[in-house]
């Protein structure tokens, strides 16, 4: 559906994104994390062809590229970014948004009453924006992109600024348009949320994905324990760990499970219990974790 091959954006002598490629298709949401400033925006960008790469391409259902203008609107058809908040015209109505985002990409805009009754907007989506706070605009801007109904949606920080009951709403919204067979990126600080509705999770640095995270695949999994640096260099004084553990941005020390027996692990669990009062977990690592680990250690 979508493929980047050997994209490289550079801003004067600033290297944003260097030979990063990427395949992509339908039915799957793919997560983009990095710090402030790494490139994410940069991305969506070459995506949605706001910026030319100074190399490389975007190719979308296996032969169409930007290289022409009939080209160009038949991927806009395809292709909804998020509205940014401050897009918004404060004199119109939440409807009135979403039926100009459903006319422009879908020509039609019956589904949209759908819509707001699914995101538990009929309070106030007839009402001029000027009225909403920053959670309802920001819901608003989401029913936007959903009317647009684009088999391909790339949403920046989709999540900011709601309440635990919204994330939850539309996470939901984001599954269910995922089934629906769409490819949906969103590019998030919100980490642990990723791991709710995500099914892969790219890291970028240094100009390109440092890692992919499946989150639908079984992965490694690890005994987890919080320890403070002094407490881990004892643990590795006293015991022999395994050689690919690790030791997350000195609070998080991971000890691979697949390669011990029964046994093996009991004894690691019971060696661990001795530090009181710290939490041991069981599992592969989540999104907060592969951050820390990519961002925190250089
Ligand atoms: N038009 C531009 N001219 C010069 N430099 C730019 C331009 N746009 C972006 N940059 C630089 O490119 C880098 C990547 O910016 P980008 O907006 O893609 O980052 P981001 O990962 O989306 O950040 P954030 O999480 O803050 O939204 C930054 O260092 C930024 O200063």
């Amino acid at each position: 559906m979508l493929k980047l091959k050997n994209v490289s954006v550079k801003y004067k002598d600033k290297v944003v994104l260097d030979n990063l490629s990427l395949t992509a298709e339908g039915g799957e949401i793919i997560g983009l994390v990095a710090p402030n400033g790494t490139g994410k925006t940069t991305l969506f960008n070459v995506i949605a062809n706001f910026i030319k790469p100074n190399s490389g391409n975007v190719t979308f259902n296996g032969n169409i590229q930007y290289k022409t203008e009939r080209n160009e609107l038949s991927i806009h058809k395809q292709l909804a970014t998020f509205p940014d908040q401050g897009d918004l015209f404060e004199e119109l109505s939440g409807v009135d948004h979403m039926k100009l985002y459903a006319n422009m990409w879908n020509g039609t805009s019956k589904h949209v009453q759908d819509i707001y009754k699914q995101l538990l907007m009929e309070s106030y989506v007839k009402k001029k924006v000027k009225t909403y706070s920053l959670g309802m605009r920001q819901r608003l801007c989401f029913a936007m992109i959903v009317a647009a109904d684009t088999p391909i949606m790339l949403m920046d920080e989709v999540m900011n600024g709601l309440d635990v009951a919204n994330v939850s709403l539309i996470s939901k919204q984001l599954m269910q348009m995922k089934k629906e067979g769409k490819l949906i990126f969103v590019a998030s600080h919100l980490l642990a949320n990723l791991d709710l509705y995500a099914d892969r999770v790219l890291y970028l640095k240094d100009g390109n994905i440092v890692h992919q995270q499946q989150l639908n695949e079984s992965t490694r999994e690890y005994i987890k324990i919080e320890l403070t640096p002094v407490q881990y260099e004892k643990l590795i004084q006293n015991y022999s760990l395994p050689d690919d553990h690790l030791y997350i941005a000195k609070r998080l020390c991971c000890i691979p499970i697949a390669q011990m027996d029964l046994d093996e692990q009991k004894d690691w669990i019971e060696r661990l219990f001795a530090y009181k009062g710290k939490e041991l977990t069981i599992g592969p690592l989540g999104t907060v974790e592969h951050y820390e680990k990519y961002y925190h250690e250089s």
